[in-house]
Protein backbone atom coordinates (compact mmCIF):
# COMPACT_ATOMS: atom_id res chain seq x y z
CA UNK A 1 0.00 0.00 0.00
CA UNK A 2 1.03 3.99 -0.82
CA UNK A 3 0.24 6.66 1.30
CA UNK A 4 -0.90 8.93 -0.58
CA UNK A 5 -2.88 12.66 0.59
CA UNK A 6 -6.22 13.30 -0.05
CA UNK A 7 -8.26 16.81 0.04
CA UNK A 8 -11.72 16.44 1.11
CA UNK A 9 -12.73 19.92 1.50
CA UNK A 10 -16.08 20.86 -0.21
CA UNK A 11 -16.88 16.78 -0.33
CA UNK A 12 -19.23 14.60 1.33
CA UNK A 13 -17.88 11.98 3.87
CA UNK A 14 -20.62 9.44 5.02
CA UNK A 15 -20.20 7.28 7.96
CA UNK A 16 -22.11 4.31 8.59
CA UNK A 17 -22.35 3.49 12.28
CA UNK A 18 -22.44 5.76 15.46
CA UNK A 19 -20.73 3.75 17.58
CA UNK A 20 -17.17 5.15 19.08
CA UNK A 21 -15.09 4.30 15.85
CA UNK A 22 -18.20 5.96 13.63
CA UNK A 23 -17.34 9.01 15.85
CA UNK A 24 -13.61 9.06 15.69
CA UNK A 25 -13.59 8.43 11.92
CA UNK A 26 -16.21 11.49 11.70
CA UNK A 27 -14.30 13.49 14.18
CA UNK A 28 -10.81 13.00 11.66
CA UNK A 29 -12.93 13.58 8.20
CA UNK A 30 -15.20 16.76 10.00
CA UNK A 31 -11.84 18.68 9.65
CA UNK A 32 -12.37 19.68 5.82
CA UNK A 33 -15.56 17.32 4.80
CA UNK A 34 -19.39 17.83 5.18
CA UNK A 35 -19.35 14.61 7.45
CA UNK A 36 -23.17 12.56 7.27
CA UNK A 37 -23.19 9.83 10.09
CA UNK A 38 -25.74 7.68 9.58
CA UNK A 39 -26.80 5.15 12.80
CA UNK A 40 -29.84 3.65 14.53
CA UNK A 41 -28.21 4.74 18.11
CA UNK A 42 -24.98 7.39 18.06
CA UNK A 43 -22.79 6.51 21.32
CA UNK A 44 -22.12 9.43 24.33
CA UNK A 45 -18.95 10.87 22.41
CA UNK A 46 -17.66 13.91 20.55
CA UNK A 47 -19.21 13.46 16.46
CA UNK A 48 -17.25 16.65 15.62
CA UNK A 49 -19.40 19.08 13.19
CA UNK A 50 -20.97 15.77 11.32
CA UNK A 51 -24.68 15.80 10.96
CA UNK A 52 -26.22 12.70 12.74
CA UNK A 53 -28.83 10.93 11.07
CA UNK A 54 -31.22 8.48 13.04
CA UNK A 55 -31.36 5.33 10.53
CA UNK A 56 -30.46 1.78 10.41
CA UNK A 57 -30.27 0.72 6.79
CA UNK A 58 -30.57 -3.14 5.70
CA UNK A 59 -27.79 -3.99 3.22
CA UNK A 60 -29.85 -3.59 0.22
CA UNK A 61 -30.51 0.22 1.22
CA UNK A 62 -27.23 0.85 2.07
CA UNK A 63 -26.58 2.16 -2.39
CA UNK A 64 -29.27 4.44 -1.59
CA UNK A 65 -27.81 6.66 0.64
CA UNK A 66 -24.57 6.26 -1.35
CA UNK A 67 -26.69 8.13 -4.05
CA UNK A 68 -28.46 10.54 -1.80
CA UNK A 69 -25.36 12.23 -0.90
CA UNK A 70 -23.05 11.18 -3.39
CA UNK A 71 -19.65 10.86 -0.65
CA UNK A 72 -16.42 10.99 -1.98
CA UNK A 73 -15.53 8.76 0.64
CA UNK A 74 -17.87 6.30 2.82
CA UNK A 75 -16.47 4.77 6.26
CA UNK A 76 -18.11 0.93 7.17
CA UNK A 77 -18.20 1.20 10.71
CA UNK A 78 -21.26 -0.67 12.26
CA UNK A 79 -20.81 -3.47 14.09
CA UNK A 80 -22.85 -5.66 11.03
CA UNK A 81 -20.65 -7.82 9.23
CA UNK A 82 -23.36 -7.84 6.09
CA UNK A 83 -24.32 -3.94 6.44
CA UNK A 84 -20.51 -3.36 6.23
CA UNK A 85 -19.99 -5.92 2.96
CA UNK A 86 -23.32 -4.20 1.06
CA UNK A 87 -21.66 -0.42 2.07
CA UNK A 88 -18.34 -1.71 0.60
CA UNK A 89 -20.10 -3.45 -2.34
CA UNK A 90 -21.95 -0.06 -3.06
CA UNK A 91 -18.95 1.90 -3.02
CA UNK A 92 -16.99 -0.06 -5.26
CA UNK A 93 -19.64 -0.09 -7.74
CA UNK A 94 -20.17 3.67 -7.88
CA UNK A 95 -16.21 4.02 -7.71
CA UNK A 96 -16.28 5.54 -4.55
CA UNK A 97 -13.91 5.62 -1.71
CA UNK A 98 -14.28 3.43 1.06
CA UNK A 99 -13.05 2.91 4.45
CA UNK A 100 -13.86 -0.47 6.46
CA UNK A 101 -13.67 -0.35 10.31
CA UNK A 102 -13.80 -4.33 10.97
CA UNK A 103 -11.22 -5.89 8.76
CA UNK A 104 -7.58 -5.54 9.38
CA UNK A 105 -4.90 -8.04 7.92
CA UNK A 106 -4.03 -9.37 4.43
CA UNK A 107 -7.26 -8.69 2.54
CA UNK A 108 -8.20 -8.22 -1.12
CA UNK A 109 -7.75 -4.67 -1.62
CA UNK A 110 -9.33 -2.44 -4.42
CA UNK A 111 -7.23 0.63 -4.64
CA UNK A 112 -10.22 2.58 -3.09
CA UNK A 113 -10.20 0.31 0.04
CA UNK A 114 -8.33 2.63 2.02
CA UNK A 115 -6.97 2.47 5.64
CA UNK A 116 -7.17 5.52 7.83
CA UNK A 117 -3.67 5.75 9.44
CA UNK A 118 -2.63 7.33 12.91
CA UNK A 119 -1.80 10.99 12.07
CA UNK A 120 0.14 13.43 14.00
CA UNK A 121 -0.76 17.45 12.50
CA UNK A 122 1.94 20.05 12.59
CA UNK A 123 0.17 22.14 10.43
CA UNK A 124 1.50 22.17 7.69
CA UNK A 125 3.44 18.81 8.43
CA UNK A 126 1.39 15.83 8.24
CA UNK A 127 3.06 12.94 9.52
CA UNK A 128 0.82 9.60 8.72
CA UNK A 129 1.54 5.88 10.92
CA UNK A 130 0.72 2.66 9.20
CA UNK A 131 1.09 -1.05 10.14
CA UNK A 132 -0.29 -1.99 6.68
CA UNK A 133 -3.50 -2.65 8.34
CA UNK A 134 -2.51 -4.93 10.33
CA UNK A 135 -1.97 -3.61 14.01
CA UNK A 136 -3.36 -0.59 14.75
CA UNK A 137 -2.46 -0.79 18.40
CA UNK A 138 1.44 0.27 17.58
CA UNK A 139 0.04 3.31 14.61
CA UNK A 140 -1.55 4.44 17.77
CA UNK A 141 1.45 4.09 20.05
CA UNK A 142 4.05 5.38 17.56
CA UNK A 143 2.13 8.41 16.61
CA UNK A 144 2.27 9.34 20.66
CA UNK A 145 5.51 9.02 20.35
CA UNK A 146 6.24 10.93 17.16
CA UNK A 147 4.24 13.55 18.50
CA UNK A 148 7.29 14.52 20.82
CA UNK A 149 9.97 14.42 17.72
CA UNK A 150 7.54 16.32 15.64
CA UNK A 151 7.62 19.72 18.17
CA UNK A 152 8.11 22.33 16.27
CA UNK A 153 8.02 20.56 12.28
CA UNK A 154 5.34 23.01 11.52
CA UNK A 155 7.20 26.21 12.59
CA UNK A 156 9.93 24.86 10.53
CA UNK A 157 7.83 24.58 7.54
CA UNK A 158 6.56 28.12 7.81
CA UNK A 159 9.98 29.64 8.28
CA UNK A 160 11.40 27.16 5.49
CA UNK A 161 8.68 27.96 2.85
CA UNK A 162 9.11 31.89 3.75
CA UNK A 163 12.69 31.82 3.34
CA UNK A 164 12.78 30.06 0.07
CA UNK A 165 10.28 32.66 -1.44
CA UNK A 166 12.40 35.26 -0.27
CA UNK A 167 15.32 33.65 -2.06
CA UNK A 168 13.38 33.26 -5.61
CA UNK A 169 12.80 37.00 -4.89
CA UNK A 170 16.34 37.62 -4.99
CA UNK A 171 17.25 35.80 -7.62
CA UNK A 172 19.27 33.58 -5.40
CA UNK A 173 20.70 31.01 -7.45
CA UNK A 174 19.30 27.25 -7.07
CA UNK A 175 22.42 25.40 -5.65
CA UNK A 176 22.93 28.17 -2.86
CA UNK A 177 19.00 28.46 -2.28
CA UNK A 178 19.25 24.85 -1.41
CA UNK A 179 22.39 25.37 0.81
CA UNK A 180 20.63 28.01 3.11
CA UNK A 181 17.59 25.80 3.22
CA UNK A 182 19.04 22.75 3.95
CA UNK A 183 21.61 24.68 6.67
CA UNK A 184 18.01 25.88 8.36
CA UNK A 185 16.82 22.52 8.56
CA UNK A 186 19.67 21.05 9.95
CA UNK A 187 20.25 23.78 12.70
CA UNK A 188 20.10 22.60 16.06
CA UNK A 189 19.69 26.12 17.28
CA UNK A 190 16.81 27.31 15.05
CA UNK A 191 14.87 24.21 16.16
CA UNK A 192 15.57 25.69 20.10
CA UNK A 193 14.01 28.54 18.98
CA UNK A 194 11.00 26.89 17.55
CA UNK A 195 10.15 24.45 19.82
CA UNK A 196 10.21 27.50 22.69
CA UNK A 197 7.22 29.69 21.78
CA UNK A 198 4.64 29.72 18.97
CA UNK A 199 5.16 31.60 15.58
CA UNK A 200 9.05 31.94 16.06
CA UNK A 201 9.26 31.39 12.39
CA UNK A 202 9.52 34.92 12.64
CA UNK A 203 12.79 34.68 14.63
CA UNK A 204 14.49 32.48 12.29
CA UNK A 205 13.22 33.89 9.10
CA UNK A 206 15.01 36.99 10.63
CA UNK A 207 18.25 35.18 11.68
CA UNK A 208 18.75 33.95 8.21
CA UNK A 209 18.04 37.90 6.71
CA UNK A 210 20.05 39.83 8.41
CA UNK A 211 18.70 43.38 8.75
CA UNK A 212 20.54 45.18 5.84
CA UNK A 213 19.23 42.71 3.81
CA UNK A 214 22.45 40.62 3.70
CA UNK A 215 22.36 36.62 4.70
CA UNK A 216 23.00 36.26 7.57
CA UNK A 217 23.73 32.29 7.64
CA UNK A 218 26.93 31.38 5.72
CA UNK A 219 29.94 34.49 6.68
CA UNK A 220 32.10 32.84 4.20
CA UNK A 221 30.09 33.87 1.71
CA UNK A 222 29.58 36.84 0.30
CA UNK A 223 26.23 38.90 -0.25
CA UNK A 224 24.48 36.92 -3.41
CA UNK A 225 23.13 40.25 -4.74
CA UNK A 226 26.63 41.61 -4.94
CA UNK A 227 28.18 38.88 -7.06
CA UNK A 228 25.97 38.68 -9.60
C1 LIG B 1 -7.26 -1.75 9.32
C2 LIG B 1 -7.79 -0.53 10.09
C3 LIG B 1 -8.97 -0.08 9.28
C4 LIG B 1 -9.38 1.34 9.52
O1 LIG B 1 -10.12 1.56 10.48
O2 LIG B 1 -8.94 2.19 8.74
C5 LIG B 1 -8.17 -0.86 11.51
C6 LIG B 1 -8.87 -1.98 11.90
C7 LIG B 1 -9.12 -2.43 13.22
N1 LIG B 1 -8.77 -1.75 14.37
C8 LIG B 1 -9.09 -2.50 15.46
C9 LIG B 1 -8.81 -2.20 16.79
C10 LIG B 1 -8.17 -1.04 17.29
N2 LIG B 1 -7.94 0.11 16.56
C11 LIG B 1 -7.31 1.02 17.35
C12 LIG B 1 -6.96 2.32 16.97
C13 LIG B 1 -6.88 2.83 15.68
N3 LIG B 1 -7.14 2.12 14.54
C14 LIG B 1 -6.78 2.83 13.44
C15 LIG B 1 -6.77 2.35 12.14
C16 LIG B 1 -7.09 1.08 11.68
N4 LIG B 1 -7.78 0.15 12.37
C17 LIG B 1 -6.74 0.60 10.30
C18 LIG B 1 -5.30 0.07 10.27
C19 LIG B 1 -4.25 1.14 10.54
C20 LIG B 1 -2.84 0.61 10.39
O3 LIG B 1 -2.44 0.34 9.22
O4 LIG B 1 -2.12 0.50 11.39
C21 LIG B 1 -6.21 4.18 13.82
C22 LIG B 1 -4.71 4.15 13.54
C23 LIG B 1 -6.81 5.35 13.05
C24 LIG B 1 -8.27 5.63 13.34
O5 LIG B 1 -9.10 4.69 13.42
O6 LIG B 1 -8.58 6.81 13.48
C25 LIG B 1 -6.54 4.24 15.36
C26 LIG B 1 -5.45 4.88 16.25
C27 LIG B 1 -5.56 6.36 16.13
C28 LIG B 1 -4.67 7.10 17.07
O7 LIG B 1 -4.88 7.04 18.30
O8 LIG B 1 -3.79 7.82 16.57
C29 LIG B 1 -7.10 0.44 18.63
C30 LIG B 1 -6.34 1.11 19.77
C31 LIG B 1 -7.25 1.69 20.81
O9 LIG B 1 -8.48 1.69 20.65
O10 LIG B 1 -6.68 2.13 21.82
C32 LIG B 1 -7.68 -0.84 18.61
C33 LIG B 1 -7.72 -1.86 19.77
C34 LIG B 1 -6.48 -2.72 19.75
C35 LIG B 1 -6.51 -3.82 18.68
O11 LIG B 1 -7.50 -4.55 18.60
O12 LIG B 1 -5.50 -3.92 17.95
C36 LIG B 1 -9.73 -3.69 15.01
C37 LIG B 1 -10.20 -4.81 15.90
C38 LIG B 1 -11.67 -4.58 16.32
C39 LIG B 1 -12.20 -5.71 17.13
O13 LIG B 1 -11.52 -6.72 17.35
O14 LIG B 1 -13.38 -5.58 17.51
C40 LIG B 1 -9.78 -3.62 13.61
C41 LIG B 1 -10.38 -4.65 12.67
C42 LIG B 1 -9.63 -5.95 12.68
O15 LIG B 1 -8.61 -6.11 13.35
O16 LIG B 1 -10.08 -6.84 11.95
N1 LIG C 1 -10.97 0.44 12.94
C1 LIG C 1 -10.85 0.57 14.22
O1 LIG C 1 -10.04 1.37 14.70
C2 LIG C 1 -11.68 -0.27 15.13
C3 LIG C 1 -12.65 -1.05 14.59
N2 LIG C 1 -13.48 -1.76 15.35
C4 LIG C 1 -14.53 -2.49 14.63
O2 LIG C 1 -15.45 -1.47 14.09
C5 LIG C 1 -16.79 -1.78 14.37
C6 LIG C 1 -17.44 -0.63 15.10
O3 LIG C 1 -16.82 -0.43 16.36
P1 LIG C 1 -17.56 0.33 17.55
O4 LIG C 1 -17.92 1.69 17.12
O5 LIG C 1 -16.76 0.15 18.78
O6 LIG C 1 -18.89 -0.60 17.65
P2 LIG C 1 -20.31 -0.34 18.31
O7 LIG C 1 -21.00 -1.66 18.35
O8 LIG C 1 -20.17 0.46 19.57
O9 LIG C 1 -21.05 0.62 17.27
C7 LIG C 1 -21.64 0.14 16.09
C8 LIG C 1 -22.67 1.18 15.65
O10 LIG C 1 -23.26 0.75 14.43
C9 LIG C 1 -24.64 0.99 14.49
N3 LIG C 1 -25.37 0.17 13.52
C10 LIG C 1 -25.79 -1.11 13.64
N4 LIG C 1 -26.47 -1.48 12.52
C11 LIG C 1 -26.46 -0.41 11.68
C12 LIG C 1 -27.00 -0.17 10.38
N5 LIG C 1 -27.70 -1.10 9.73
N6 LIG C 1 -26.80 1.04 9.83
C13 LIG C 1 -26.11 2.01 10.48
N7 LIG C 1 -25.59 1.83 11.72
C14 LIG C 1 -25.76 0.64 12.30
C15 LIG C 1 -25.01 0.71 15.94
O11 LIG C 1 -26.23 1.34 16.30
C16 LIG C 1 -23.81 1.34 16.66
O12 LIG C 1 -24.05 2.71 16.87
C17 LIG C 1 -16.78 -3.04 15.22
O13 LIG C 1 -17.40 -4.05 14.43
C18 LIG C 1 -15.33 -3.40 15.49
O14 LIG C 1 -15.03 -4.70 15.04
C19 LIG C 1 -13.37 -1.72 16.70
C20 LIG C 1 -12.40 -0.98 17.34
C21 LIG C 1 -11.47 -0.19 16.59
Amino acid sequence: MIPLLHDFSNETVLVVGGGPVGARKARRFAREARVVVVSPEFADVDFGDAELIRAAPEPEETDDWLERFTPALVVAATDDEEVNDAVVAAARDRGVLVNRADRAGDLERDHRDVVVPATVREDPVIVAISTGATAPALSKYLRQELEETLAGAGEMATAVSAVREELKDRDVPPDRRRKIVTDLVNSPAHWTTLRTGPSNSRQVIEDVFAPDGSLATDPNESNPGETE
